[in-house]
């Protein structure tokens, strides 16, 4: 009870003295540098002068304690010249020859300080190399990147160069002869945590030599995404956001199956609209088609549903669309059978892209028949689509077995803020010990890890998409009227943004039909059964896909 209290006082008071000190700070701010007017460009101009006076010390006194003998020795000849002038009673000048002695002795500290106090950011930063390339044999010989030859000489793996992008500090290491590049990857782990960084990356540069990104900071400042342009739609690297080395991050959509998992918060919208916005400029071109299945209602996709050709905000017509979308990928495989092994999107054969808002609705928490027609279809679609340019983006809340039964089948994946090491580890596998997405910060809502098909994990911020953004990309590049164009609803988004567009399909064309129909489909409508009551199930073991393949290039055989 006592400590109970005790801890209660302790917290209290100091949370009241940081509390006082924010204020204080606040207040120091507002009445200096802060201040609006002369009085504060007074201030700020102090404030610069103090800083650059600062650099200059501190660089003189580092360099100094360095050399100190070289320091002791300019001081006592000058005070010694100027002593024996002084005693000697010499006329004239006793000052500019010891001040000239001292100079001699103690110009390199006044050079190496006068250069920290005009580009202070880069003497810090080739401190900072110099240290790392200073600790670097001791450190490789820790994280076993040397070997002792037969004569007792040590060999350790060199390092060529340290230099530094935006967050990052990037070690260029290299091979000794006998050694092989995975004992370098192994060791990255071990180096980054004698650095004390916050993360790592590794990225080869040539055979035998790779730069290793050691993570000056966790965070990846937020970035909001503008109006996509043509260049940039590319759908085999398509920029996204930026990685912590201050990278455009890019995203390979074609041939690829993305999964996107996160928390309730985690951003999954910016990865969504950064793919769906990025390649808008294609959908408008015509060399990408757009299908979505937003199964909470449409909350997602309506925004820029004119950048779609079908859209289900329900699960029977959900299942309905994977349908069709399956049989382009039947029509796909007799097209390109003996012809091509991976599809070329063109205007009269696009790449098909299916985005999925909320895979779970679909496949845990729809009717057992629909989930089980659903995931027959999805299963088919991405273990064929792939390399036929029919590709899924799905994203997930909850990455747990019964809604992503298979996420073995995607070949890249996203992984967002997640609730514990266990989901990471579910989604991302081995990767999950370079991407530890539960350690996301809920302040950072769009960064993730992207795992790309060699599993090695990307740090990134995704660009954030405001609704006006979006709203302003589904109207400038509103898919073709081939493409299955939506049927207006009153007072929704994609309308107006349809209308804004030029309407190319009227408004009248479609007043009769259901929403998604597509134009001269002359498909049924899936049959979804009613439902019986369900008999008791025996226990399954794994469900019927995963089990069957797990082929990541998504060329296995449906189930
Ligand atoms: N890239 C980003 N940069 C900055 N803020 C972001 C970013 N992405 C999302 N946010 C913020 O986080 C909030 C939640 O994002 P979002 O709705 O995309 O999450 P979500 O994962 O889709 O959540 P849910 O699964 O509950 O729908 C947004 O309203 C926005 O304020």
């Amino acid at each position: 009870m006592t400590t109970t209290t005790t801890t209660w006082t302790m917290e209290s008071l100091r949370a009241r003295l940081d509390a006082r000190v924010a204020v204080a700070r606040a207040r120091l701010h507002g009445a200096t540098v802060g201040h609006a007017g002369w009085q504060g460009k007074t201030w700020r101009a102090l404030a610069w002068i103090a800083y650059r006076d600062w650099m200059f010390t501190r660089a003189f006194a580092l360099w100094a304690a360095k050399h100190y003998l070289a320091v002791i020795l300019g001081a006592v000849i000058a005070v010694s010249w100027w002593g024996l002038l002084t005693l000697a009673e010499v006329p004239g000048d006793r000052i500019t020859g010891p001040v000239l002695a001292l100079l001699v002795f103690w110009s390199p500290g006044l050079a190496v300080g006068l250069f920290a106090a005009v580009a202070p950011a880069t003497y810090k930063r080739r401190r900072h190399a110099r240290a790392i390339a200073r600790n670097w044999p001791a450190v490789a010989e820790a994280c076993n990147l040397s070997t002792r030859r037969p004569d007792g000489a040590v060999v350790i793996s060199r390092l060529r160069h340290v230099h530094h992008r935006p967050g990052a500090v990037v070690l260029r290491i290299e091979t000794f002869s006998g050694q092989t590049p995975e004992s370098l990857h192994r060791a990255a782990p071990a180096v980054a945590s004698a650095y004390r960084a916050h993360g790592f990356e590794v990225m080869p540069v040539k055979p035998g030599v790779l730069d290793l990104a050691l993570f000056t900071t966790y965070r990846i400042a937020p970035i909001t995404a503008t109006l996509p342009v043509p260049e940039g739609a590319n759908p085999d690297a398509l920029p996204v956001g930026v990685t912590r080395t201050g990278h455009v991050a890019e995203l390979v959509v074609r041939g690829r199956h993305t999964l996107v998992v996160g928390a309730t918060g985690a951003g999954k919208g910016s990865v969504l609209w950064s793919v769906v916005g990025g390649l808008a400029p294609a959908v408008h071109e015509g060399t990408v088609r757009l299908w979505g299945l937003d199964l909470k209602g449409g909350v997602e996709l309506e925004m820029g549903r004119a950048l779609f050709g079908q859209v289900a905000y329900d699960s029977e017509t959900a299942v309905r669309v994977l349908q069709e979308l399956l049989a382009v990928i039947d029509q796909r495989k007799a097209a390109m059978r003996g012809v091509s092994r991976l599809h070329v999107p063109t205007p009269a054969e696009p790449l098909h892209l299916l985005v999925i808002d909320e895979l779970a609705d679909l496949m845990a928490y729809a009717e057992f028949e629909v989930r089980r027609e659903a995931d027959r279809l999805m299963s088919k679609i991405l273990t064929q689509g792939r390399a036929l340019g029919v590709v899924v983006m799905s994203c997930v809340q909850n990455p747990r077995q019964e809604a992503v039964g298979q996420r073995n089948l995607y070949s890249q994946k996203v992984a967002l803020r997640l609730d514990s090491d266990v989901e990471a580890d579910m989604v991302l596998g081995p990767a999950a010990l370079q991407a530890p997405a539960h350690e996301i910060s809920r302040s950072d809502p769009g960064t993730g890890y992207l795992v790309r098909e060699d599993g090695a994990p990307v740090m990134v911020r995704f660009a954030y998409w405001p609704d006006d953004l979006i709203r302003q990309t589904a109207t400038r590049y509103a898919a073709p009227a081939t493409h299955a164009a939506p049927a207006p609803r009153d007072g929704m988004d994609a309308a107006n943004a349809w209308a804004a567009a030029g309407g190319r399909l009227s408004v009248v064309d479609n007043l009769d039909k259901p929403t998604n129909e597509l134009d001269g489909t002359d498909e049924k409508p899936a049959r979804v059964r009613k439902r019986s009551p369900r008999k008791p199930r025996a226990p399954r073991s794994t469900t019927s896909t995963a089990s069957t393949s797990t082929d990541s290039t998504g060329e296995g055989a449906p189930s």
